[in-house]
Order: C-alpha cells, then sequence, then structure tokens
C-alpha cells in the first residue's frame, strides 16, 4: 500500500494526528528491564503495544539502536509493528544523505531490510542523492526542511538567490520537494514545533503535504501554536511527533501504562486544536 494511503487511513481510523518516536535509551530504563537481552526490543514493543490506538505512526530513530548494536532488535521491533498493528505506517528516522550509489544501500537498508514504510532524508547534497528513495514510488520519503534544533537556523535560514526569486534557504527547499520532487506523491517535510511562523510558511508553499513535526514534549514545542500554523483546511495534515516525553513518562514496571497516558492526553491537546 502507498505509505500516503496508510498514513491517510491511519489518520482516519485512528482520529490521531500524534506519532510517537521510539528512541530507546537503555540508561533511561525502569530496573526490571536493565541488563536483559533484547532490552530494547522489550521496551519498545511494550510502549507500542500500549500507545498503537492512539497514534497515525511510529518513528524508530535508527541511532537508538545503531548504538547498543541493536539493529536485529530494530528488524524485529518494525516486524511486530507490521504484524500486532499492521495498519501503523512506521517511519524509520535516519536523516540519511550521501551520493546517489551510496544512498541506493540506504534506500534497500530501509526499505528491503527494515522493511519501513516510509524514511527521513536530509536533502541539502540535492536530488540526485534523494532519487533511490524516490525510486519506491509507495514508500515515504520526508525530508528535512526547518529542523527543530536552534542550529538549524544557522544555515536553513540564510537568504538565497533561486529561480523563483529571493527567499530563505528551506522555502526553498519546500517549495523545490512540492513543485520538483513530488511526482509519485510520497514525499512529505519536517519542519520543527519549535517554530510555528515556518510551519504555516512550509503548510503556505506545500499545499496539503503531510508534515512531520518533531519538537512538542521534551524540546518545548507548542502544540496550539503547532496546529494553528500547521493544519490543513480539514483539521489534518500532520504527524506530530513525541518521543521522550511518552517514552520516560514512568520509571517503574508500569512505564507502558504511564506511557499511554501521556500519548492519550497529547492526542487530546492536540486534537482540541484541530
Ligand atoms: O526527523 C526528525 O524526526 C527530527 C527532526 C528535527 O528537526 N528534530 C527532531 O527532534 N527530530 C527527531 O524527533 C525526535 C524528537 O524527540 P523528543 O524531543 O524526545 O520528542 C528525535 O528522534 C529527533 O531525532
Amino acid at each position: 500500500m502507498h505509505f500516503m494511503t496508510a498514513l491517510e487511513a491511519a489518520w482516519q481510523q485512528r482520529n490521531s494526528l500524534l506519532c510517537v518516536g521510539l528512541d530507546p535509551d537503555p540508561v533511561k530504563f525502569p530496573a526490571h528491564l536493565q541488563g536483559c537481552p533484547d532490552a530494547i526490543l522489550e521496551f519498545c514493543k511494550a510502549i507500542v503495544d500500549a500507545t498503537a490506538d492512539l497514534v497515525c505512526c511510529f518513528k524508530p530513530q535508527i541511532a537508538y539502536f545503531a548504538a547498543h548494536r541493536a539493529e536485529d532488535q530494530l528488524e524485529a521491533l518494525i516486524e511486530h509493528i507490521h504484524t500486532a498493528h499492521p495498519d501503523t505506517p512506521v517511519i524509520l528516522d535516519a536523516k540519511r544523505g550521501d551520493i546517489g550509489s551510496t544512498a541506493e544501500q540506504y534506500a534497500i537498508e530501509a526499505f528491503e531490510r527494515f522493511k519501513a514504510d516510509a524514511i527521513t532524508v536530509n536533502p541539502y547534497m540535492g536530488r540526485d542523492s534523494v532519487d533511490p528513495y524516490l525510486a519506491y514510488p509507495d514508500k515515504g520519503v520526508i525530508l528535512l526542511c526547518r529542523t527543530s534544533n536552534p542550529g538549524g537556523s544557522d544555515l536553513q535560514f540564510l537568504e538565497v538567490d533561486t529561480p523563483k526569486g529571493r527567499m530563505k534557504l528551506y522555502e526553498h527547499v519546500a517549495r523545490t520537494v512540492a513543485e520538483d520532487w513530488n511526482a509519485s506523491g510520497n514525499c512529505g517535510l519536517v519542519v520543527g514545533a519549535t517554530f510555528p511562523a515556518e510551519i504555516a510558511r512550509v503548510r503556505e508553499l506545500t499545499g496539503d503535504m503531510p508534515l512531520l513535526v518533531p519538537g512538542i514534549g521534551a524540546q518545548g514545542g507548542d502544540i496550539a501554536a503547532t496546529l494553528v500554523a500547521g493544519r490543513t483546511a480539514k483539521g489534518g495534515g500532520l504527524m506530530i511527533n513525541s518521543s521522550r516525553a511518552v517514552l520516560y513518562a514512568g520509571k517503574d514496571e508500569d512505564f507502558a501504562e504511564a506511557a499511554r497516558k501521556v500519548a492519550l492526553d497529547t492526542r487530546d491537546a492536540i486534537n482540541a486544536h484541530r
């Protein structure tokens, strides 16, 4: 199924714009999981099973698995999501960016090894570095545009001359992706919740293109401002990510229940502004 079709269905069936980010940090795990073999997988499966009915997608961050030699656990986790929660798209957050021949391998890794439905990609190496992902027309390709971190302004906020006039670099990225790179309708953009004015600008430049919006929760982004800036005319179009605030809501054996409560409250806070 095309990623956008699956996402659209999940938005509707779950009545949720919440994306739970799976950023497992073993140091923060509850005591009973510390030292267990496959602790990363067990922790993430518990979070997934406790929150799947509340989300439109999950977003595992590959560094949190690779850093602990746990890529096999990432593979097993994505397989678990596809089997136990088959209507929940998985975005592999890898922020890849490299020359075409290497990007081909990254695309195989994401879509054929890990079987992700979508991937985050850094577009700042240009079109040929993104083509290998676009060659999978049913997979989502979610391109960094205006990132949530303060240093995102260092380059993305520079004024540049483009064939369509002078604008900020992130605006040029948004326009280029919407007008040139999205022939298969499989592109999305990342815009941080920490920058609502730029979310509004990206929405203006891209019509109804899905936006992945990290930065609520631990990074302090404002939910109401994010919705006002980024929702489409139908009150959707957003995957609003929260990772740490959900994952580490509880520190004890009932951590998954605590995560569910935060996910529920976050989903409802988002829906209150649609
Ligand atoms: O692509 C991303 O997901 C991403 C882009 C961005 O601009 N900012 C950002 O925080 N992220 C990711 O979103 C998650 C945010 O985590 P929390 O701040 O814990 O909610 C992390 O996995 C980041 O790597």
